[in-house]
Protein backbone atom coordinates (compact mmCIF):
# COMPACT_ATOMS: atom_id res chain seq x y z
CA UNK A 1 0.00 0.00 0.00
CA UNK A 2 1.21 3.46 -0.81
CA UNK A 3 2.42 5.61 1.72
CA UNK A 4 1.28 3.32 4.64
CA UNK A 5 2.64 4.40 8.00
CA UNK A 6 5.92 4.24 9.56
CA UNK A 7 4.97 0.82 11.06
CA UNK A 8 3.92 -0.91 8.00
CA UNK A 9 6.71 0.18 6.29
CA UNK A 10 9.04 -1.26 9.21
CA UNK A 11 6.81 -4.67 8.90
CA UNK A 12 7.49 -4.80 5.27
CA UNK A 13 11.21 -4.45 5.53
CA UNK A 14 11.21 -6.76 7.62
CA UNK A 15 9.08 -9.06 5.52
CA UNK A 16 11.70 -8.39 2.89
CA UNK A 17 14.44 -9.34 5.22
CA UNK A 18 12.67 -12.94 5.68
CA UNK A 19 12.26 -13.63 2.36
CA UNK A 20 15.81 -12.93 1.56
CA UNK A 21 16.40 -14.93 4.20
CA UNK A 22 14.53 -17.50 2.97
CA UNK A 23 14.98 -16.63 -1.01
CA UNK A 24 18.46 -16.57 -1.02
CA UNK A 25 21.56 -18.63 0.30
CA UNK A 26 24.13 -15.63 -0.18
CA UNK A 27 22.21 -13.72 2.29
CA UNK A 28 22.36 -16.74 4.58
CA UNK A 29 26.01 -17.08 4.11
CA UNK A 30 26.73 -13.45 4.22
CA UNK A 31 24.29 -12.85 7.68
CA UNK A 32 26.20 -16.17 9.12
CA UNK A 33 29.72 -14.64 8.44
CA UNK A 34 28.54 -11.52 9.96
CA UNK A 35 27.80 -13.44 13.33
CA UNK A 36 30.91 -14.90 13.39
CA UNK A 37 32.53 -11.65 12.96
CA UNK A 38 30.96 -9.96 15.91
CA UNK A 39 31.29 -12.96 18.00
CA UNK A 40 35.20 -12.77 17.24
CA UNK A 41 34.91 -9.12 17.82
CA UNK A 42 32.79 -10.12 21.50
CA UNK A 43 36.00 -12.16 22.18
CA UNK A 44 38.99 -9.66 20.94
CA UNK A 45 37.38 -6.15 22.27
CA UNK A 46 38.52 -4.21 19.97
CA UNK A 47 38.04 -0.55 20.46
CA UNK A 48 34.82 1.05 20.30
CA UNK A 49 35.41 3.16 17.27
CA UNK A 50 35.69 -0.53 15.18
CA UNK A 51 32.74 -1.85 16.38
CA UNK A 52 30.53 1.48 14.46
CA UNK A 53 33.21 0.69 11.38
CA UNK A 54 32.80 -2.79 10.87
CA UNK A 55 29.08 -2.99 12.23
CA UNK A 56 28.25 -0.34 9.75
CA UNK A 57 30.30 -2.41 6.84
CA UNK A 58 28.21 -5.75 7.74
CA UNK A 59 25.20 -3.20 7.57
CA UNK A 60 25.98 -2.21 4.19
CA UNK A 61 26.79 -5.48 2.97
CA UNK A 62 22.89 -7.06 4.28
CA UNK A 63 21.49 -4.24 2.40
CA UNK A 64 23.50 -4.66 -0.95
CA UNK A 65 22.79 -8.55 -0.51
CA UNK A 66 18.87 -7.89 -0.14
CA UNK A 67 19.12 -5.46 -3.17
CA UNK A 68 20.77 -7.96 -5.00
CA UNK A 69 18.26 -10.46 -4.26
CA UNK A 70 15.15 -8.34 -5.08
CA UNK A 71 17.03 -7.33 -8.24
CA UNK A 72 17.27 -10.78 -8.89
CA UNK A 73 13.73 -11.80 -8.20
CA UNK A 74 12.52 -9.15 -10.18
CA UNK A 75 14.41 -10.50 -13.47
CA UNK A 76 13.53 -14.03 -12.70
CA UNK A 77 10.01 -12.75 -12.40
CA UNK A 78 9.64 -10.27 -15.29
CA UNK A 79 11.88 -12.09 -17.53
CA UNK A 80 11.94 -15.86 -16.61
CA UNK A 81 13.87 -16.92 -19.97
CA UNK A 82 17.75 -16.47 -20.40
CA UNK A 83 18.71 -13.41 -21.66
CA UNK A 84 22.56 -12.01 -22.25
CA UNK A 85 21.04 -8.37 -20.93
CA UNK A 86 19.69 -9.91 -17.86
CA UNK A 87 22.61 -12.12 -17.14
CA UNK A 88 24.35 -8.60 -17.05
CA UNK A 89 22.37 -6.90 -15.20
CA UNK A 90 22.70 -9.52 -12.62
CA UNK A 91 26.38 -9.62 -12.73
CA UNK A 92 26.31 -5.96 -12.04
CA UNK A 93 24.33 -6.08 -8.93
CA UNK A 94 26.11 -8.96 -7.96
CA UNK A 95 29.10 -6.56 -8.21
CA UNK A 96 27.94 -3.92 -5.98
CA UNK A 97 27.61 -6.33 -3.26
CA UNK A 98 31.59 -8.21 -3.76
CA UNK A 99 32.53 -4.37 -3.43
CA UNK A 100 30.88 -3.90 -0.40
CA UNK A 101 31.84 -7.27 0.99
CA UNK A 102 35.54 -7.08 0.03
CA UNK A 103 35.84 -3.48 1.87
CA UNK A 104 33.82 -5.53 5.38
CA UNK A 105 36.59 -8.30 5.07
CA UNK A 106 39.58 -5.81 4.17
CA UNK A 107 38.28 -3.92 7.81
CA UNK A 108 37.84 -7.02 9.68
CA UNK A 109 41.46 -8.17 8.69
CA UNK A 110 42.34 -4.70 9.94
CA UNK A 111 40.46 -4.82 12.92
CA UNK A 112 42.22 -8.02 13.44
CA UNK A 113 45.69 -7.09 12.86
CA UNK A 114 45.43 -3.69 14.76
CA UNK A 115 43.89 -5.63 17.80
CA UNK A 116 46.14 -8.31 18.66
CA UNK A 117 49.46 -6.76 17.39
N1 LIG B 1 17.98 -15.14 -17.13
C1 LIG B 1 19.32 -15.16 -17.20
N2 LIG B 1 19.94 -14.88 -18.40
C2 LIG B 1 21.28 -14.91 -18.49
N3 LIG B 1 22.12 -15.16 -17.47
C3 LIG B 1 21.58 -15.42 -16.25
C4 LIG B 1 20.15 -15.46 -16.07
N4 LIG B 1 19.89 -15.75 -14.77
C5 LIG B 1 21.10 -15.90 -14.20
N5 LIG B 1 22.11 -15.71 -15.06
C6 LIG B 1 23.57 -15.77 -14.75
O1 LIG B 1 23.76 -16.60 -13.63
C7 LIG B 1 24.30 -15.83 -12.52
C8 LIG B 1 23.67 -16.30 -11.23
O2 LIG B 1 22.30 -15.92 -11.25
P1 LIG B 1 21.24 -16.40 -10.19
O3 LIG B 1 19.95 -15.76 -10.47
O4 LIG B 1 21.29 -17.90 -10.14
O5 LIG B 1 21.82 -15.78 -8.86
P2 LIG B 1 22.51 -16.42 -7.56
O6 LIG B 1 23.07 -17.78 -7.86
O7 LIG B 1 21.54 -16.29 -6.48
O8 LIG B 1 23.74 -15.40 -7.46
P3 LIG B 1 24.18 -14.36 -6.32
O9 LIG B 1 25.39 -14.99 -5.70
O10 LIG B 1 24.54 -13.08 -7.06
O11 LIG B 1 23.02 -14.17 -5.36
C9 LIG B 1 24.00 -14.37 -12.87
O12 LIG B 1 24.91 -13.47 -12.25
C10 LIG B 1 24.13 -14.39 -14.40
O13 LIG B 1 25.49 -14.34 -14.81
Amino acid sequence: MKNAGILARAGYSIAGLRAAWREERSFRDHVALSMLLLAGMAVLRPDAWWWAVIVLALACGWAFEAMNAALEALCDRLHPARDPAIGRAKDMASAAAFVVNCAAAGLAIAMVVSTVA
